[in-house]
């Protein structure tokens, strides 16, 4: 096959033959039916404690861009339905080529122009890699964000003014060290779904604890346009790399709101 994509020949409908875990009964994403999640009021709010990094690159890897630091800095995560201190590992988006598409997650069937993903992974792990293959929805937490088109996101700005020098896929660019990661996230991690589902591209392991937060972020027209200017790996607009969601099947979605 050829390498994964989201293209006719080589998107979402084609990635169980290199991964059969994609028929799997944990996988992401999911429709957020408000009418079916449940209220849990022991879900507390969640800590991330983002440090500077001196040294990360942008990237363009052929299916998304990503913020990647060269190695952990003490960047964790902590709180909500986590038992454990996650430490961050890199962040990432999905988009669409229009406002009516672009998000992973939908809630109640909406689609939102674009999503975040914040990676982390279970500090009782060597590394990355090995919470990936640890076994159970507890290997990665991963904070999903929705993006609507509004107002300039100033926090998100040094990032999406890269996207020009990462136009195609391959490329990269250092960050500047000054760049501020911690002030992307509301002040406060309150109202969140949570439930156990997958990597949302191969290897779609099922191993991540997704908290997916009910107020959307804003970026600006001309922010969302820099990233439908991004090249993928076959040469076209790379809008278009979410997959669809995903059979609940016996899953619970839990909710830190009413
Ligand atoms: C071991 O290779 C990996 C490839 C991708 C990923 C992620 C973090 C996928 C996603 O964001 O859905 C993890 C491991
Ligand atoms: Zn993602």
């Amino acid at each position: 096959m050829a390498p994964w994509g989201y293209e006719k020949d080589n998107g979402p409908a084609h990635w169980h033959k290199d991964c059969p875990i994609a028929n799997g009964k944990n996988q992401s994403p999911i429709d957020l039916i408000n009418g079916e999640v449940k209220y849990d009021s022991g879900l507390k709010p969640l800590t991330a404690k983002y440090v500077p990094f001196s040294d990360a690159k942008f990237l363009n890897n052929g299916h998304s861009v990503q913020f990647q630091p060269s190695a952990g800095n003490g960047s964790e995560l902590t709180g909500g339905p986590l038992a454990v201190k996650y430490n961050f590992e890199q962040f990432h988006f999905h988009w669409g080529n229009n406002d009516t598409e672009g998000s992973e997650h939908r809630v109640d069937g909406k689609m939102y122009p674009a999503e975040l993903h914040f990676v982390h992974w279970n500090s009782t792990n060597p590394s990355f890699k090995d919470a990936v293959g640890s076994g159970g929805p507890n290997g990665l937490a991963v904070l999903g964000f929705f993006l609507k088109v509004g107002a300039e996101n100033a926090a998100l700005k040094p990032i999406t003014d890269l996207i020009p020098k990462v136009k195609d896929a391959g490329t990269s660019v250092t960050v500047p060290s000054n760049f501020d990661m911690q002030a992307i996230l509301p002040a406060t991690l309150t109202d969140y779904y949570t439930y156990d589902g997958s990597l949302t591209t191969p290897p779609l392991a099922e191993c991540v604890k997704w908290i997916v937060f009910k107020q959307p972020l804003e970026v600006s027209a001309a922010q969302m346009e820099a990233f439908r200017s991004v090249i993928n790996r076959d040469g076209k607009p790379m809008g278009g790399n979410y997959r669809p969601p995903c059979p609940l099947h016996d899953r619970a979605v839990k909710t830190s709101f009413k």
